[in-house]
């Protein structure tokens, strides 16, 4: 087997829209073949249990790192409503109740804001991507996309809370302005927190992988 073939780097999530996002997002500096998802590792289940994006990303990577023996990329994500304190913020991804419902948690969001006018419901995505070493050093990046809360779900691309935002950035000049989910995959990620925070990691991978 050719060593480019070789795994070098796990992408550590379980949401396979990030993970074909992150895949996309690091096609420039590390070789497909060489980037594997969790499948056939076995890692602990892993508590999110930190205050911050940036404690989870950690969380995510390190632990990740150490249980594989190969460097790690975790994010840690989430929609940041200006209206409601930064909320759901690090509770996204379960804000229903169920981890992972995407439509019920964008649902619940859009009722709690039922009664906020346009002009109050910007909000956020914010990611944390962290890069860790099997030897525990950690490097992390941060990225910020800001938009606005829909008053109904828009589009059926993307993933998450796509549906019910509606980036300031990259809209064409005439028409209704779209939400994440009617992006291009291209479109999202020329904009996306995902892609600046993975934009301030490159290096660090790079690095990582020539050493
Ligand atoms: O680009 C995005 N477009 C739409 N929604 C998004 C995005 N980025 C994060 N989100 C939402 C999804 C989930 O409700 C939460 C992330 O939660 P977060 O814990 O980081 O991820 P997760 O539990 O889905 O997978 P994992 O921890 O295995 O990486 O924010
Ligand atoms: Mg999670």
């Amino acid at each position: 087997m050719p060593m480019s073939s070789e795994p070098r780097i796990i992408l550590a999530t379980k949401n396979q829209g990030k993970l074909a996002e992150l895949r996309q997002l690091l096609a420039d500096v590390v070789p497909a073949e060489q980037i594997v998802d969790l499948s056939g590792f076995s890692v602990p289940d892993i508590v999110e249990d930190g205050v911050s994006f940036a404690e989870n990303s950690a969380l995510k990577a390190t632990i990740t790192a150490k249980a594989t023996g190969l460097p790690v990329i975790a994010d840690d994500s989430g929609l940041c409503v200006d209206v409601l304190g930064g909320a759901p913020g690090i509770f996204s991804a379960r804000w229903s109740g169920t981890h992972g419902a995407d439509r019920e948690n964008y649902e619940l969001l859009l009722a709690q804001l039922s009664d906020v006018k346009a002009e109050h419901r910007g909000a956020e995505f914010r990611c944390v991507a962290t890069l860790a070493t099997p030897e525990g050093a950690t490097t992390a990046g941060v990225g910020v996309v800001r938009g606005a809360i829909t008053t109904a779900p828009q589009g059926d691309g993307g993933f998450g809370y796509d549906p019910v935002f509606i980036p300031d950035e990259g809209q064409h000049l005439a028409g209704t302005p779209r939400s994440f989910a009617e992006y291009t995959a291209a479109e999202k990620n020329a904009i996306s927190h995902r892609a600046r925070a993975l934009a301030e990691l490159k290096d660090a991978v790079v690095a990582t992988l020539s050493s």
